[in-house]
């Protein structure tokens, strides 16, 4: 008799953490199981409590628990793989049932649950096998009283009743214990050994979502929508997601967690990749909840919807190019080939310059700078104009944001002008005379031969929307003359063909794209067809001064948007330390946020259920004893990640990283740590970690999209964060532009302090920086 199995997802990241040993004889395990399932050696057994459970040896120590899931046609048993673990663990108080809400499979673990809520829900937990050597019986201890009822704290979901929590989902066997916490590390340890639907409905409760919220945003989207049968396991399998077990299996488990992020998606994600949606959509979330998960995911989804030799239909874009690097590596392994061939993956200058390489005759194309040198070249003007009655900042940003922001083609035109979040307002001779600065500011750009990339943008937008204008012609055209051949109206072959550029686009860090951007990529998908564009970001990491109203942009993503809050990225210790950069409840402090649309973002929810240290913050003297604290934190931990966690060597190099304010502080750094330390580093560039080092250094806009296991932020002092020298003038002078500037140094801190995953140092030298929670 031969036996079909499958692995519960819990028992597969069970086995990633066992000995290389125990997952070997695992393998062959599942080989004798799957000719035989009840091959003596095998010791098949059902556990004493839940007669759905049964037991099976895998070596001395180590038992698979299982559950029967039916038997095909042709006599095949199915079997469900629920835990494998020490035999110590298996204990008879163990259950699987189907959820009656999703009607999936479902484990309960209550090993891991806190002594002190078993006992509060009277609940002892028997061994399944009592060690062998037998150990004179110790005497009972002495039961101890229960604390009295006035020492009690309440429990933690006192507001809630055992039916609200059935009916939410939570598992039958939970309800008891999770009404009987009294605080969060209980409610910790609870959740840990639970299924996924529990654990969200229990932490949404416990972090104040009201029974309507958890119903709507936790429970609806993952409900059956009919009564399940709680006895069809079978029918119960085929809604649980699991990994069959083949010859494959060996390899799916040897990726260990790198594969998580690819099979497992949280079913919040998991519904956001699968929707159709009419229109563009969006998705936003704090930093590390999977927007850039879900983004991989939804191009995957999309591809696998387009019919065979789509080449390049699908364009996966980002603001960066070092975040192009990563996002084609993982969606390679994401997807087949075959598939990938269907996706183009560039940044966003990367399409500008490409659009306006074919709109330019060859040996006619301009140089492209950075705002620096555009910025040069004003300060330039203006001493040679002795003109001082406008900073050059001031002009190169109207510039900017508002001529080239809104296309703005005639001095007329700009006495119109909408000039919105850019403080001060304009008279018309102001404004005449900043147009007139501007027009001399661009010819000397022109004569140069150079343009800024906002600049390269703007004019790859207006390319753009000009073909797009001329497909809608045509299309109007054809239709008007009921479908017949245009040939004799097309004035060049290639007019025959013109289409727009890609079915689908799929944005990622969208809250760092410019209006031109935004114009540019509206222009190169049809409006007219579903699923269109997806949005994936989070305003409340915006780092470049680019803020945007999509709607106004012909991007309506109204009614279609959603919201992570789950962050797999960050602890909690690090996460609630990082929401006070960003949302600070000193007083007099609120911060408000864009929805990319004209209303406003939360992080209401936003929430992590990793554990670790609390994030140090270490006042230094000065910079140099801030440089050798951060020499002695970073050989610590060195010494701690050098060993993995069964004390194998393991190289620890690229998984620490020190965050600085500027290139100045990079170079100080890295210099210290090197000729001081001994400690080799790599910088982090725009194209990505330059060298090998073992420490990545970088300024804080590099790290944006980025992780590392271990972060080091220094210099976060009072006057580089922000910069007070710089934008302090602007205080009284333009308090708008004032508000800006401190909101992108604070969304800077929080996009560094959240790149970390299970350690967070921050220090400064003399007074901290007025966005430390401190
Ligand atoms: N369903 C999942 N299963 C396992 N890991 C996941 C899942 N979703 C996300 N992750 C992991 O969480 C981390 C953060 O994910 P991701 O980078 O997509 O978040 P993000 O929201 O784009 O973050 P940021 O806004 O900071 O750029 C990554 O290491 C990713 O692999």
């Amino acid at each position: 008799m031969t036996a079909r199995l499958s692995l519960y997802r819990k028992a597969e990241q069970e086995l990633y953490k066992l000995d290389r040993s125990v997952k070997a004889q695992f393998y062959d395990f599942c080989h004798v199981f799957r000719n035989n399932p009840n091959q003596p050696g095998l010791k098949l057994k059902k556990l004493k409590g839940d007669s759905r459970i049964w037991s099976a040896r895998v070596n001395d120590s180590y038992r698979a628990l299982l559950t029967p899931t039916g038997v095909d046609t042709d006599g095949t048993e199915s079997w469900l793989v629920i835990a494998v673990r020490h035999r110590k663990d298996v204990y008879e108080e163990l259950q699987v049932a189907v959820n009656r809400v999703t009607g999936e499979i479902e484990f309960v673990d209550l090993a891991v649950v806190g002594d002190s809520a078993l006992r509060r829900a009277g609940i002892t937990l028997t061994p399944a096998e009592p060690d062998r050597i037998s150990v004179p019986a110790e005497p009972e201890p002495t039961p101890q009283p229960l604390p009295t009822v006035e020492t009690e704290p309440p429990p933690l979901l006192a507001a809630y009743g055992a039916d609200q929590l059935r009916e939410l989902g939570v598992a039958d066997q939970l309800i008891e214990l999770a009404l009987a916490v009294t605080d969060s590390t209980e409610l910790d340890q609870l959740v840990e050994g639970a299924p996924l639907l529990s654990k969200d409905v229990l932490y949404g409760l416990a972090a104040g979502m009201s029974i309507d919220e958890v119903r709507k945003e936790i429970t609806q989207p993952v409900e059956l929508g009919h009564e399940p049968d709680l006895g069809d396991f079978a029918a119960a399998l085929s809604r649980t997601k699991v990994t069959a077990v083949d010859d494959a299996v060996q390899a799916a488990i040897d990726e260990g967690d790198f594969r998580a992020w690819k099979v497992f998606l949280h079913p919040t994600q998991e519904r956001i990749v699968h929707r159709h949606y009419k229109g563009p959509a969006r998705v936003s979330g704090g930093p590390g909840t999977g927007k850039t998960i879900v983004a991989l995911h939804r191009v995957k989804h999309l591809a696998e919807q387009l019919p065979t030799g789509s080449n390049k239909a699908i364009l996966l874009t980002t603001f960066t190019k070092n975040l192009t690097t990563d996002l084609r590596l993982r969606l390679a392994s994401l997807v087949e080939p075959e598939l990938l061939a269907r996706v183009e993956i560039a940044h966003i200058d990367q399409l500008a310059a490409r659009v306006l390489g074919e709109n330019t005759a060859p040996g006619r194309g301009r140089q492209r700078v950075y705002d620096h040198v555009a910025l040069n070249e004003m300060r330039q003007l203006l001493a040679e104009l002795d003109d001082r009655r406008w900073e050059p900042e001031f002009l190169l940003e109207e510039w900017e944001q508002v001529i080239l922001g809104q296309s703005v083609p005639t001095r007329s035109a700009y006495f119109q002008a909408r000039r919105a979040g850019r403080g001060r307002s304009l008279t018309r001779p102001e404004r005449n005379h900043i147009w007139k600065l501007i027009e001399q500011f661009t010819a000397r750009l022109d004569k140069l031969g150079v343009e800024t990339w906002g600049q390269a943008s703007e004019r790859a937008a207006r390319f753009e929307m000009e073909r797009a204008a001329k497909i809608r012609a045509r299309r109007e055209y054809k239709e008007e003359v009921g479908g017949k051949d245009l040939i004799h109206r097309d004035n060049s072959s290639g007019m025959r063909y013109l289409n727009y550029r890609y079915r689908h686009i799929v944005v990622d860090e969208a809250q760092d794209l410019s209006p031109a951007h935004w114009k540019m990529l509206r222009a190169m998908a049809d409006p007219d067809l579903p699923n269109d564009m997806f949005v994936a970001g989070d305003t409340h990491q915006r780092i470049y001064d680019h803020q945007v109203a999509l709607g106004a942009l012909g991007i309506n993503i109204r009614g279609r948007s959603s919201r992570l809050t789950l962050s797999y990225r960050t602890t909690k210790e690090i996460l609630t330390e990082a929401l006070r950069v960003v949302d600070p409840v000193k007083a007099g402090q609120k911060v408000s946020y864009d929805d990319l649309d004209d209303g406003t973002d939360n992080l209401a929810g936003y929430r992590s259920v990793l554990h670790g240290p609390a994030p140090a913050f270490t006042p230094y003297d000065t910079w140099d004893d801030e440089l050798a604290g951060l020499a002695a934190t970073l050989a610590t931990w060195r010494k701690e990640l050098s060993t993995d966690e069964h004390g194998s060597p393991r190289d620890p190099s690229g998984h620490v990283a020190v965050c600085v304010a500027d290139r100045d502080m990079v170079s100080q750094t890295m210099y210290y740590l090197v000729t001081k330390a001994g400690i080799t580093c790599a910088e982090l560039t725009k194209e990505g970690p330059k060298g090998d080092g073992e420490v990545h250094v970088g300024t804080m806009h590099r790290f944006k999209g980025l992780e590392y296991q271990r972060l080091a932020i220094v210099g976060a002092s009072d006057g580089v964060l922000p910069r007070t020298h710089v934008i302090d003038r602007y205080r009284t002078e333009d308090p708008p532009r004032y508000e800006r500037e401190q909101r992108k140094a604070r969304s800077l801190l929080f996009v560094a302090t959240t790149r970390a995953r299970d350690a967070l140092n921050i220090s400064w030298h003399g007074k901290p920086s007025p966005y430390l929670p401190v």
